[in-house]
């Protein structure tokens, strides 16, 4: 040992032999010398260890075989895969429906794969890695199929001083609870919570009102409702809309903190005897909660506004808010979206297309190859009428293929009176308005819906008005029609005329022949109402927008044949025409006075137009730029027409004066005209301009739209000059705010009063007794006297709406 280890210690100092410090024992003695040795020389020691062990690392390092680490299990391998055709992989593993599973399942569930089948039986551990879509698209917030249960719960705040409001909110969250049912659940794994009732008074507004409610576990997303009373005195209401101002101006929040939840909508209880219009307080405070909730959620209004009495109309009014409501909350539920809408943001203009002219009117486009096309064959090759079926049939793409037949087609319909010739033309039938055509694009940009391929459907802002309650069209005043019930549709969007006044925007289809596709009435009828339907639904998020009058749009009552092109162009418009009766849908039919065979051949409708564009015939040819060149000869038979049918149709001349073109020195012309054709009405109405380059290469600009005073001028010296004819008309009615005066026939007129209303249920039921050519006259379903407010002199805005102004500030009643 000593020889080995020379400084080797024979005792450790400080202890005494017996106790273990005079004759050490090898072992001690070896800690001794090793404890020496280190604190002499550690640090060479730990220096040269350090570089032992990183040169051992390295070489391992290099040399080793790699290895899978056990903890993270390869998920991602399978992601990567290519797929057998080379698009993009979506897992082959469902997205998990269920819910989390309890502990004790955890290992049965990970041994399987989710379709069921037994995996590798390798022990998933590790992170858990969601595969699949993302539950909820980050643009529109839809849930995709196939995502994770959610929860929906519904919060039904109130407030209420004098009680009734308390019980009503229980009730109907008790009702709303029952309807909503878990009928979602079963389709795509949505499911209700049981709405809770939150009293404003007590509810603690940030937990609801700077955020949405914070939920811990499963994902549970929130739509808030409201019913709030309202009180002219300080209450509640006012503390809470104070709060929600304040959140929404706060610099430190976001303006919009309760964009997260899915959807929010508001009940007013108010006292109409009290305060009878929302202009006098009605219903006051529940308009200020929508339209805060409206800012603060990010629009998301997912219902209109309701308002109710509930000593009159309030029952009604909040069972029609919770039909509307279950429609809507089972469509989020199956889709996690409010679907297309147009949002509220609190705008007076944010909805309305405002800059747009009037929309009723029969106007058109044009498309130089098809005019020239039009005006080749208009000479060419004619087909009956009566066969236009068989062709037809031939004429739609084939079912099973999906391919067109390759019929020879050229009709004149317009001619067959005259000639009985066959078609001889072998050109391919095409479609009026493809989907991949220019037109098509332009049409829908403006905001119409092609049907089928030569139909479209559109609705005017007159139905959006009328949906917030700021007036209807003046065929509210003068005949009775809702404009919120009104559908604007036309089963051809091609015309034979280019009216300088068009306000579409020269690019539709013109011509003489009908030389396209012929869809079938039921496609039209059917695509129309849907594409109708849809775009009202888009109005459910604007503000402003009445649930009662959007619980009545959702049934069309009338439908206006004249949005654009020539609805009596369709080879099938009697069989449209019944399809609308059918579902007791009035028809008003606007047509250009250049078809008078199609013009005899109509069946009733409940208000028959022509359009009186010129009194004679130079002024029509600059004004209306017609592609007949027999336009005159044309235009006076469909006026004689209209004298035989006057008996049987509710005949109506329409008038549109254009300063510079068809006003000055006509009236005269215009008597002549009256007196040719004896109309039951004479609506005279001033242009409205659209500034689009078909009117500006016209030569019109602002200075040819008349004023008002200027109509009225025009219509009193139309009056004097029939009268002096001793025709038997008189001025029955006026809408201001359109420009429009009617003129009406003394035929309507009994007991010294006005009947231009019409009276709708009596048309139907004529019809159902005597059938589309019955023998039965305009006087049978003449509907009582025109209101006061819409005669002569009284401006014929409807009383029961507010007039706005641009920027929809309301405008005092003068
Ligand atoms: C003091 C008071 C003030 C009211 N002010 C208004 C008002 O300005 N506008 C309105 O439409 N209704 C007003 N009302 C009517 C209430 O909004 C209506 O009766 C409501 O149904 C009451 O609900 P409650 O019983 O829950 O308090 C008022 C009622 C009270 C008692
Ligand atoms: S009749 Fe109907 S479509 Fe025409 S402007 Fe009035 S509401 Fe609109």
């Amino acid at each position: 040992m000593e020889k080995l280890w020379p400084n080797f210690p024979q005792s450790v100092p400080g202890l005494r032999p017996g106790q273990g410090g005079g004759d050490l024992t090898v072992m001690s003695r070896f800690t001794h010398y090793a404890l020496e040795l280190w604190h002499e020389h550690r640090i060479p020691i730990i220096i040269s260890s350090l570089f032992l062990l990183s040169l051992l690392r390295i070489y391992l390092h290099s040399t080793a075989k790699r290895q899978d680490l056990l903890v993270l299990p390869k998920l991602h391998e399978k992601e990567k895969a290519p797929s057998q055709n080379g698009s993009p992989v979506v897992s082959d593993e469902k997205p998990k429906l269920m819910p989390e599973p309890k502990k004790d399942k955890i290992d049965e569930r990970e041994d399987s794969t989710s379709d069921g089948s037994q995996s590798t039986g390798r022990l998933k551990r590790g992170p858990r890695r969601i595969k699949g879509e993302p539950g909820r698209s980050a643009r529109n917030g839809t849930v995709e199929a196939g995502t994770e249960a959610r929860k929906i719960q519904v919060l039904v705040f109130y407030s209420s001083l004098t009680g009734s409001s308390e019980k009503i909110a229980h009730t109907f969250a008790r009702a709303l609870g029952d309807s909503l049912g878990g009928s979602a659940e079963k389709e795509h794994g949505s499911t209700f919570l049981s709405p809770r009732v939150l009293d404003l008074a007590e509810a603690d507004y940030d937990e609801y009102f700077i955020t949405p409610p914070k939920t811990e576990g499963e994902q549970t997303d929130f739509f808030y409702l409201f019913i709030i009373p309202s009180y002219n005195i300080d209450s509640i209401n006012d503390s809470f809309l104070e709060h929600l101002q304040e959140t929404h101006h706060d610099f430190r929040i976001d303006t919009s903190p309760l964009a997260p939840i899915l959807g929010y909508s508001v009940f007013g209880l108010g006292d109409r005897e009290g305060w009878p219009t929302e202009e006098e307080g009605f219903c006051f405070q529940a308009r200020e909660v929508d339209k805060w909730m409206a800012k603060l959620s990010g629009r998301k209004r997912a219902y209109p506004l309701g308002m109710g009495d509930w000593k009159r109309d309030g029952k009604e009014r909040l069972s029609e808010w919770q039909t509307g409501l279950v429609d809507v909350l089972t469509q989020l539920s199956q889709t996690g979206s409010l679907g297309d809408g147009v949002p509220g943001s609190g705008d007076p203009l944010e909805s309305d297309d405002e800059a747009e002219a009037e929309d009723d009117g029969e106007v058109l486009f044009e498309e130089v190859a098809d005019v020239k096309a039009g005006k080749k064959q208009s000479s060419g090759s004619l087909q009956d009428v009566e066969d236009l079926g068989k062709i037809m049939q031939m004429s739609r793409p084939d079912s099973a293929t999906g391919q067109k037949s390759r019929t020879p087609l050229a009709i004149d319909f317009t001619t067959q009176g005259k000639s009985r010739a066959k078609a001889t033309a072998t050109a391919m039938v095409k479609e009026m308005v493809p989907k991949n055509s220019p037109t098509y694009a332009a049409l829908t940009k403006q905001g119409y819906s092609i049907v089928g391929s030569h139909s479209g459907v559109k609705i005017c802002r007159w139905t959006k008005s009328a949906l917030r309650g700021r007036g209807s069209c003046y065929k509210f005043s003068f005949y009775g029609i809702n404009s919120h019930q009104c559908m604007e549709t036309t089963p051809s969007l091609s015309c034979s005329n280019k009216c300088v006044f068009c306000w579409r925007h020269g690019t539709n289809p013109v011509g003489t022949t009908w030389r396209w596709v012929i869809d079938p009435p039921q496609l039209i009828f059917d695509g129309v109402k849907e594409n109708h339907y849809k775009k009202i639904k888009m109005m459910r998020g604007v503000p402003g927008v009445r649930a009662e009058r959007f619980a009545e749009a959702m049934r069309i009552r009338h439908c206006a044949l004249s949005l654009v092109g020539e609805p009596i162009f369709y080879p099938h418009i009697n069989e449209f025409l019944g399809m609308l009766h059918g579902e007791r849908i009035s028809s008003f039919l606007v047509c250009n006075a250049q078809h008078p065979d199609q013009l005899a051949a109509l069946q009733h409708v409940t208000q028959l137009y022509v359009s009186i564009d010129a009194s004679n015939r130079e002024s029509l040819r600059r004004i209306d730029r017609p592609l007949h060149r027999d336009f005159w000869e044309r235009f006076q038979r469909c006026l004689d027409i209209l004298r035989e049918r006057r008996f049987r149709q509710r005949t109506v001349f329409r008038l549109t004066l254009v300063k510079g073109f068809n006003v000055e020195d006509e009236v005269e012309g215009y008597a002549d005209l009256v007196e040719r054709g004896l109309p039951c009405f004479v609506e005279v109405k001033g242009v409205t301009y659209c500034g689009t380059s078909t009117s500006s290469s016209a030569g019109l600009t602002m200075a040819n739209v008349p004023f008002y005073q200027e109509v009225c001028d025009f219509v009193t010296a139309l009056e004097r000059a029939l009268q002096k004819r001793g025709l038997q008309y008189g001025i029955a009615a006026e809408h201001a705010h359109s420009c429009c005066i009617l003129l009406a026939s003394e035929r309507f007129k009994v007991d010294g009063k006005w009947h231009t209303l019409i009276d709708y249920d009596k048309f139907f039921q004529l019809l159902e007794e005597k059938g589309p050519d019955g023998d039965f006259a305009p006087e049978d379903y003449m509907g009582p006297p025109t209101p006061e407010w819409a005669t002569w002199g009284n401006g014929g805005f409807d009383p029961r709406d507010q007039r706005v102004d641009k920027k929809g500030r309301p405008i005092e009643a003068t």
